[in-house]
């Protein structure tokens, strides 16, 4: 301890000798300024006074005895006849009101950021005041001084005393506007603000006070009390040992208080700032609206599909319900299962039959019976729910002898997809009690679809993509569609343009080819990855909260930010790609099913072979929604839904679908390929965007130039990045990936070469390289250095 202050007296004692500019220094100049100021003010004041008879002083200003009238005396007479007789007039008061501004700024140590500003705002409205009073009281010389006077002289000569006047307005409305934010509602802000800032001041003023008498009593206390602990840099006491009656512990917390909430404050005011920059964009602007460069697009219209018989509406005769529930009752009857009450709904193509127990019957045994119940119905299709999830009852779906077809256009038109408030609303079909079924993709939020071929997937991915076409806007979706069967899609040619996203250099937007589809899912999870970053910089959570902001205009578009549209993704035949290409597809879908469910990339995964080695675990954990259509085992049925069930649907689009613990049994609407012709006829008729939504690039790991250092083997868009980086002054590899839409092995590979250029530094870990050029000029020079 004692060590600790011996070594601490040096230090201050050298410290005490500086003379740099200190504290010390700033509180007598700020004395100065103040004392010179209050001189200058009683010099003029006086001076109106009394100049006429210190006229004729001011030639006998080294006599001694010569006794000027004005208060500060031959000093005041002169220094008041320099400014407000040869100088500005009346506006010279401005002058010491400057200099005493300055001086309580030095001395109270406050932040000098904005006398700069205050003196040229002074000098301004100096010289203005001077004009002004120079025009309107040409015969006071006092009131504008000589300046005043010359000058209006001078302007009058070329604009005449109208036109001068004019300038004085427009200065006035200028020095109004900029200094004083003028602005009809602003007036009564602007004195609230003074008031408040005055406030803040006094307030801080008088914490600064405070804390510097605790520190002199700490000092005090230092040397009366022998525990006590001095930090040598700091040169505070160490706390425990502090007298809690000097009543140090609560002064110093509440200097830090202060500073807290001083800067919760200017942080708040920045938040607002920039709201109300984006506020009066909107304003001026409207919100942003992605759909204005296709603003005429027409969505399709309902009488591009077909009824498909469906006015009939559903036909079970009476006949063949009670036939139904005759021979339910008599085979329960010959299981001896005792039925007290039976319902049934009637459904598209099954209809449901509920069954109330006799009590005491246990339902698995009716379970156990469903083979035999079926055999006994004669009816391939029975589906035993034992018991109906939510009530008490035992559910046999029967198929109906004639299924009627639900179709799309019944299902587009319902109430309930019409009105549906869904970001991604998927109007899938009909449920077994006939209402229409409509479910949210972006909620899925990926999808996992199987059935045995004939079964009607593909119809089902029309359904789909229908859903989202009546729905959504180009400028909201883009579809990337992979269709290894090459036919099944095809259609979807015609929407290019309008709904269709792509890699940069493909020619058909539609991938049929299996090495395409790895480079696309890369290039998805390139996408995926920039749009991550997008929402970090944005500080939202999901694509929904990024958008609405970014149409607030909250979002700088110089920053990179843009409108995103959702992407869907939709593979045909999956078991086709696993087969070929395994783990290098597997393992950009699982990453795209694990993260992309926030930032808008949606997943629909449909397959004709249900097997564990195309369904893996892992792509199955990463799939909550699941839809099966028939299947020909129990295997494959539990494969896709955990469950049997798959195996005894009747086929032509009969499905069931999980998004978690309940399957319900749908009928899926029908849309037939020349109604899809027609949709996609109708928009791609229409005007469309210049080319396919494109995706970043991505540069397979064999396909690439490989890393070279010579100047001609350098990569295509080597000038472009280099010129990224030089503007951003950031040597930053996702930088480049993210304003060129490179994969990011090929970024890197450019940042190799940027770096062998002496263009960026070397590689510093999790930060960005140092850039060494300043400049795009630097970079030419550089550049054209190296060719020579
Ligand atoms: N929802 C439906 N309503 C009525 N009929 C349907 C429905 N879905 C499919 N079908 C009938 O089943 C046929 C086959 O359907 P789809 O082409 O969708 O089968 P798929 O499962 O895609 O077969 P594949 O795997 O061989 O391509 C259709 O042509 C249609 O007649």
């Amino acid at each position: 301890m004692a060590k600790k202050r011996t070594k601490f007296k040096p230090k201050s004692a050298k410290k005490k000798l500086s003379l740099k500019p200190s504290k010390q220094n700033k509180i007598i100049l700020g004395s100065l300024l103040i004392v010179l100021s209050i001189a200058l003010f009683f010099s003029f004041m006086s001076y109106y006074f009394t100049w006429q008879e210190d006229q004729s002083l001011l030639t006998e200003f080294r006599d001694r005895n010569a006794e000027a009238n004005n208060l500060l005396n031959k000093f005041g007479a002169a220094i008041s006849h320099f400014f407000m007789y040869k100088g500005f007039g009346l506006a010279s008061f401005v002058f010491p009101l400057l200099l005493a501004v300055t001086g309580l700024y030095l001395f109270l140590g406050l932040n000098s950021k904005g006398l700069v500003g205050k003196w040229i705002w002074g000098l301004i409205g100096i010289i203005w005041v001077s004009i002004a009073l120079g025009f309107f009281a040409m015969e006071q010389p006092l009131l504008g001084g000589l300046i005043g006077y010359e000058m209006n002289d001078f302007l009058q000569d070329y604009v005449g005393k109208i036109g001068v006047f004019l300038i004085l307005i427009f200065v006035l409305m200028v020095i109004l506007v900029r200094l004083f934010n003028f602005s009809p509602e602003g007036i009564g802000n602007f004195f609230r603000n003074q008031r408040q800032n005055l406030k803040t001041d006094f307030k801080k003023k008088e914490s600064t006070t405070k804390v510097l008498d605790a520190d002199t009593n700490s000092i005090e206390l230092s040397t009366e009390e022998e525990p006590v602990l001095v930090d040598t840099y700091t040169h505070k006491k160490d706390i425990p040992s502090l007298n809690p009656e000097a009543g140090l512990d609560v002064n110093l917390p509440k200097e830090e208080e202060i500073d807290i909430a001083l800067k919760v404050e200017t942080v708040k005011e920045e938040k607002e700032e920039k709201d109300i920059k984006a506020e009066k964009l909107v304003k001026d602007f409207g919100e942003f609206d992605p759909k204005l460069e296709l603003g005429n697009y027409k969505f399709p219209i309902i009488d591009l599909l077909e009824p498909h018989g469906a006015s009939a509406g559903i036909t079970i005769n009476q006949e063949e319900l009670e036939e139904n529930k005759n021979r339910i009752v008599s085979t329960l009857k010959n299981y001896k299962i005792g039925i007290a009450q039976i319902k049934a709904t009637i459904g598209p193509t099954v209809t449901l039959y509920e069954i109330v127990p006799e009590a005491g019957i246990r339902i698995s045994k009716i379970k156990n019976l469903e083979d035999d119940i079926a055999l006994s119905l004669a009816a391939l299709g029975i589906r035993i729910i034992a018991p109906i999830p939510g009530k008490g009852t035992i559910g046999i779906e029967v198929p109906n002898k004639n299924a009627s077809v639900v179709s799309m256009r019944s299902v587009i038109a319902s109430n309930k997809f019409q009105k549906a408030e869904m970001e991604l609303p998927i109007a899938f079909g009909k449920t077994i009690s006939n209402e229409t079924f409509v479910v949210d993709l972006a909620k899925m939020p990926h999808m996992l679809m199987a059935g045995a071929t004939g079964q009607g997937k593909s119809v089902g991915l029309n359904a789909v993509i229908t859903s989202l076409l009546y729905k959504k806007h180009p400028a909201e979706i883009k579809f990337v569609l992979v269709d290894p069967k090459k036919v099944e899609l095809t259609l979807y040619n015609k929407i290019e343009r309008h709904f269709l996203a792509k890699l940069p250099d493909s020619e058909d937007a539609i991938i049929t080819d299996n090495t395409k589809v790895i480079n696309t899912l890369n290039s998805l999870c390139i996408e995926m990855d920039n749009r991550y970053e997008l929402l970090k910089t944005a500080m939202v959570r999901n694509i929904k909260e990024y958008n609405v902001k970014f149409k607030a205009r909250k979002l700088n578009p110089n920053d990179g930010h843009k409108f995103l549209p959702y992407i869907v993704l939709i593979i045909d035949e999956f078991a086709d790609l696993i087969m070929t290409a395994g783990k290098e597809v597997e393992a950009p879908i699982a990453r795209l099913a694990q993260l992309a469910r926030a930032i808008g990339i949606h997943l629909i995964i449909a397959t004709q072979r249900p097997s564990v080695n195309v369904i893996t675990g892992i792509i199955k954990a990463n799939f909550p929604a699941r839809i099966a259509f028939r299947v020909t085992s129990k295997i494959d049925s539990r494969t896709i839904l955990d469950t049997q069930g798959a195996d005894q649907l009747i086929g032509r689009g009969d499905m069931l679908f999980t998004q978690g613990n309940d399957v319900t049994r749908l009928q899926c609407a029908f849309v037939d390929t020349p109604e899809v012709a027609k949709i996609t006829e109708y928009i791609g008729s229409q005007r469309a965007y210049p080319d396919a939504h494109l995706l970043p690039e991505y540069v397979g790991e064999d396909s690439g130039t490989g890393i070279d250092y010579d100047i001609a083997d350098r990569d295509a868009m080597f000038r472009d990045a280099a010129e990224v980086i030089v503007n951003a002054q950031q040597g930053s590899a996702s930088l480049i990936q993210r304003k060129l839409k490179l994969g990011y092995n090929r970024a890197g590979r450019i940042i190799d070469q940027l770096e062998a250029a002496g263009i960026v530094g070397p590689f510093e870990g999790s930060k960005a390289r140092q850039v060494l050029v300043p400049d795009i000029l630097a970079l030419d020079q550089l550049l054209e250095n190296e060719t020579k």
